[in-house]
């Protein structure tokens, strides 16, 4: 009878001959001698994302119902857009919402500041920038993310609608992901409210002239975005589409 060749267990994996390493995992995790180049290989960055994920959900699971506000992180306080933004935030806070905002200055100080006042839940989605900023003052609940898509979908996820401040490339990008994961299907029952009618109309007119005209979107994508002035109003929206809440996302 042929002897039975030594196993080595490697964890679940059974390993003989040829396949014995010379070293345990062990010995290899702790060993300091290792070259570290492979902190900036894809397969750690996917660990790191996966980390982001699972830090988000699990800070937000909880939070209950939330609105994100969007805006330009240059609107300066004292400015008409950055009292809006504070009363947004108050008047979020008393219907019920938590305010859930990147985090940085501007627009987002303001709905973290209003929403903060009232004695709100203020929430702040960082993102690690070249320049830093960090978090504003008013967010009493913050997460620092170092990927944009990660952190994207903690906004989309968490929340029972957009209210968008006008702002630059970095709020259009969030207001157009919303869009069009509404027009997919990929969200249901999520309003998406636009603040202030004057600074919105050439986009919303470039909408309808262009992208309608040309048939490049249906007449049913043209409603999908709802324009106001009034924070009051926004949130009149946001709180009698909340009625239909549980129709929200399929998997
Ligand atoms: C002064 C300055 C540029 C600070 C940048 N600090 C930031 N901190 C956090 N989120 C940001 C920042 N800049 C852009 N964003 C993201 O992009 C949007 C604003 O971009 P923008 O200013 O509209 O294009 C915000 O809703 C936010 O989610």
């Amino acid at each position: 009878m042929t002897k039975e060749p030594e196993a080595y267990q490697k964890g679940a994996t059974t390993l003989r001959r040829g396949h014995v390493p010379s070293t345990t995992t062990d010995q290899r995790l702790l060993d300091q001698s290792q070259d570290s180049g492979w902190v900036h290989t894809d397969p750690w960055r996917v660990m790191r994302i996966q980390a982001e994920f699972v830090e988000g959900f699990g800070t937000l699971a909880e939070l209950g119902p939330a609105v994100s506000v969007f805006g330009s992180a240059r609107l300066k306080p004292g400015s008409d857009f950055y009292a809006k933004g504070v009363e947004l935030g108050r008047l979020l806070t008393d219907a019920g919402y938590a305010v859930i905002t990147g985090g940085g200055p501007g627009a987002m100080e303001a709905a973290n500041k209003g929403a903060y006042e009232a004695g709100g839940t203020s929430v702040g989605l960082g993102i690690e920038l070249p320049f830093e900023s960090g978090l504003n003052p008013y967010v009493d609940l913050g997460v620092n993310f170092r990927y944009f898509f990660a952190r994207k979908t903690m906004f989309v996820k968490y929340a029972q609608g957009y209210v968008v401040l006008p702002g630059g490339f970095g709020t259009l990008d969030e207001l157009f992901e919303a869009v069009t994961l509404a027009q997919t299907q990929k969200i249901t029952s999520f309003p998406i409210v636009l603040l202030g009618t004057k600074f919105w109309a050439p986009l919303l007119g470039f909408i309808h002239d262009t992208l309608y005209t040309e048939g490049m979107i249906a007449e049913k994508d043209l409603h999908r975005l709802r324009v106001v002035d009034e924070p009051a109003e926004a949130v009149a929206i946001i709180a009698s589409d909340g009625d239909n809440l549980g129709a929200s996302r399929p998997e």
